[in-house]
């Protein structure tokens, strides 16, 4: 992480804390309302630059015998982190970079707890980590982190997605540009 980051005041946009954060697309697999076999994972706005993530492990997000698959969470980790970009970023993210480390297995059944803080942002880099517990379930431990992750967002415009928007219900009737392939 460079050390010339700065830590921005929250967007206007971003909601007060203890309120609901808004999925930022409904089709996405993370949060959004309309991705049927997705994780549908809510979010709430922190006090600060942070927000706090639940998300339900399923038994279809198995991996191990008995566990959460590893990218599942990694998943879960990229939505957090995406979603707290939201309290200093009022427009889209990508994720540019993402590490995991997993701590603690967790097994299927459990309700996990994000919590996702702003570490510091320089021109179009947003830098976020955030730690996991188990809340609910067999082996619930608040007290206990169970995994932790950093990321590296970059601002992008609406031209970004230029190219995939024609993909939103799957395959187009055309292919990309003017290829006839
Ligand atoms: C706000 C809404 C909430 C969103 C929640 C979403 C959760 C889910 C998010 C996702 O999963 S997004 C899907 C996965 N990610 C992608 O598909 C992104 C694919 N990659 C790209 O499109 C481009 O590589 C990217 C836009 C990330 C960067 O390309 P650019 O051409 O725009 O950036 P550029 O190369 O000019 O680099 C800008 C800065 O970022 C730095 N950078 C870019 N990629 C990097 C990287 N991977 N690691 C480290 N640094 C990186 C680069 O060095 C430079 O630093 P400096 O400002 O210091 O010069």
């Amino acid at each position: 992480m460079p050390d010339d980051l700065t830590l921005p005041e929250p967007v206007g946009s971003f909601p007060a804390a203890g309120q609901p954060v808004p999925q930022h697309w409904s089709r996405c697999f993370g949060c959004g309302d309309q991705s049927p076999a997705g994780m549908s994972m809510s979010f709430t706005a922190g006090e600060g630059l942070d927000v706090w993530g639940r998300l339900e492990v399923a038994p279809r997000y198995q991996g191990g015998p008995g566990v959460i698959h590893g990218g599942i969470l990694s998943t879960a980790f990229d939505e957090a982190l995406g979603m707290v970009c939201r309290s200093i970023v009022d427009g889209p993210v990508v994720t540019g970079h993402l590490e995991i480390d997993f701590a603690r297995p967790i097994p299927l059944g459990s309700v996990l707890e994000f919590h996702a803080r702003i570490d510091g942002s320089i021109r179009r880099k947003v830098y976020a980590s955030a730690e996991a517990r188990i809340v609910e379930g067999p082996t619930a431990d608040p007290d206990v982190v169970v995994a932790t992750s950093r990321g590296l967002f970059l601002t992008v415009t609406a031209e970004h997605f230029e190219k995939t928007k024609d993909f939103v219900d799957g395959v187009p009737e055309r292919p990309f540009g003017t290829s006839s392939i």
